[in-house]
């Protein structure tokens, strides 16, 4: 395992010389644009089924904050739209900036949003996750953009309401009774396209669903995420800002939208 961050000399642009995929042909955040984006009116809607009392604990791995489910049947279910079948949901955590005016990972003509949420579920043909993680049709992740605005989200209270408890690397604390798909936007409309975990280790295992409708998150709720320290507590307190990597080249991918 090789230490590997956000900045300066083990940031996104030293990956590779650790994780060779770094530089593959599949990688992900990529730019969504209008213009190259292939209508598939094939595509199917897709479902969520969320077992609330599958949310075990939230956490800090000083990269994200992260909220773990119980996928040791199928018990919290995406399916639908691109996928082949059931997946599991595994975790879910964030991507954010160090303001408002950027943070997301996805780019859609032009537009930074202020965070990203990815809701990571596996394919449970596979034995297990890691399994899953070295097959091109092992993960699929839901993206949501989180947009700064006047009217938050009042869901997303429970998830920042945690965030004193888990401030620093490491932390874990129980998180019960969670049923994430109360965190969906109205639209289901959605962009899908192959791609890589947007982190070491790369792996080009992802069929990408990207939310078309943002969440609106406030501006104190974007900041108490910019609470969190990427540090232990013994250690110096940075704060955990800007975990997004630059979006990668598209190379020959289509982008399909499941909507006009
Ligand atoms: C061997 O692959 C493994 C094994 C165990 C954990 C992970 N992970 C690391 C990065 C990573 C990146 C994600 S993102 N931003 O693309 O949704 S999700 C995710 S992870 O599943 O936590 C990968
Ligand atoms: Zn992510």
């Amino acid at each position: 395992y090789y230490p590997w961050g956000y900045d300066g000399d083990n940031g996104p642009d030293q990956w590779h010389k650790n994780y060779p995929i770094a530089k593959g042909r599949h990688q992900s955040p990529i730019e969504i644009n209008n213009k190259e984006v292939h209508y598939d009116r094939s595509l199917l809607p897709w479902f969520a089924s969320y077992d609330p009392c599958a949310a075990k604990t939230i956490l800090n791995n000083g990269k994200t904050c992260r909220v773990v489910f119980d996928d040791s049947f199928d018990r919290s279910v995406l399916r639908g739209g691109p996928l082949p079948g059931v997946y599991r949901l595994r975790q879910l955590h964030f991507h954010w900036g160090s303001s408002d005016d950027h943070g997301s990972e996805h780019v859609v003509n032009g537009v930074r949003y202020a965070g990203e949420l990815h809701l990571l579920h596996w394919n449970p043909k596979y034995s297990n996750y890691l399994d899953a993680v070295r097959r091109t049709d092992g993960i699929a992740v839901l993206a949501i953009f989180l947009q700064v605005g006047k009217t938050p989200k009042p869901e997303m209270k429970r998830i920042l309401e945690e965030i004193n408890a888990i401030k620093t690397k490491g932390k874990e604390v129980p998180f019960p009774n969670f049923d994430p798909s109360i965190l969906f936007p109205k639209s289901h409309d959605y962009w899908t396209y192959h791609g890589s975990f947007t982190t070491p280790p790369c792996e080009e295992c992802i069929t990408w669903i990207v939310l078309r409708e943002p969440i609106i998150v406030s501006s104190d709720q974007m900041a108490k995420l910019r609470s969190l320290s990427k540090n232990a507590e013994n250690e110096p307190d940075l704060p955990l800002v800007d975990n997004w990597r630059p979006t990668q080249p598209r190379y020959f991918r289509m982008v399909s939208a499941s909507f006009l």
